[in-house]
């Protein structure tokens, strides 16, 4: 073809996706429901999965509207750990880490009911969230250190912020 971009790969035979540039310290780990009789089981996290060696001090539950988007968000200490139960989301991660090996890396995962994944997400990597399709997405978020309503390890900057080379809106 003379103009237009060819395609990559971007999944394996067994139709798990290749996820390129990847962010340091970011995990995912894709997880396949188990169908019974009378609808699915679907894991959300365990330990020995060993995507981190860290607590899970509090779970909370983020439920956005179609189209809704939240971030970008930033915690200094957090460990996020993203999983859609229900609708879909695109996760949009950037390293705002100037130690780290992938600083300045932009990396997007698209998960949810169809497509069940955990995400984690250290801290100081910058995230939005954007629910995708028609219907509200469920996400949980599975920390390892609970919310401090006093004084809440929670940075912001805006979705079209010139300090994040991708903007969320
Ligand atoms: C996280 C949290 C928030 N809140 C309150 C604070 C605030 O008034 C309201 C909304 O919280 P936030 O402003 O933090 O919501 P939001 O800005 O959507 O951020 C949340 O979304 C996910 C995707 C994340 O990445 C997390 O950082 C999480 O904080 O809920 C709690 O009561 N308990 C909690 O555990």
């Amino acid at each position: 073809m003379a103009t237009g971009t060819p395609d990559g790969q971007t999944v394996t035979p067994d139709w798990l996706t290749i996820d390129v540039s990847a962010i340091e310290g970011v995990r995912v780990k894709e997880i396949r429901p188990v169908a019974t009789s009378n609808g699915y089981l679907t894991e959300i996290f365990r330990q020995e999965w060993d995507l981190d060696q860290l607590p899970v001090a509090q779970v909370f539950q983020r439920t956005m509207y179609p189209g809704a988007m939240t971030g970008w968000h930033a915690h200094a200490a957090t460990l996020d750990r993203l999983f859609c139960c229900a609708g879909s989301v695109r996760i949009s991660l950037f390293d705002g880490r100037k130690a780290s090996p992938s600083f300045g890396t932009v990396w997007h995962k698209i998960v949810g009911a169809m497509r069940p994944a955990i995400v984690t997400i250290p801290p100081g990597v910058w995230h939005g969230v954007v629910a995708l399709g028609p219907e509200p997405a469920l996400l949980l978020n599975l920390v390892d250190k609970a919310y401090a309503y006093d004084a809440p390890d929670h940075w912001r900057l805006p979705p079209d912020t010139e300090q994040i080379p991708y903007r969320l809106a």
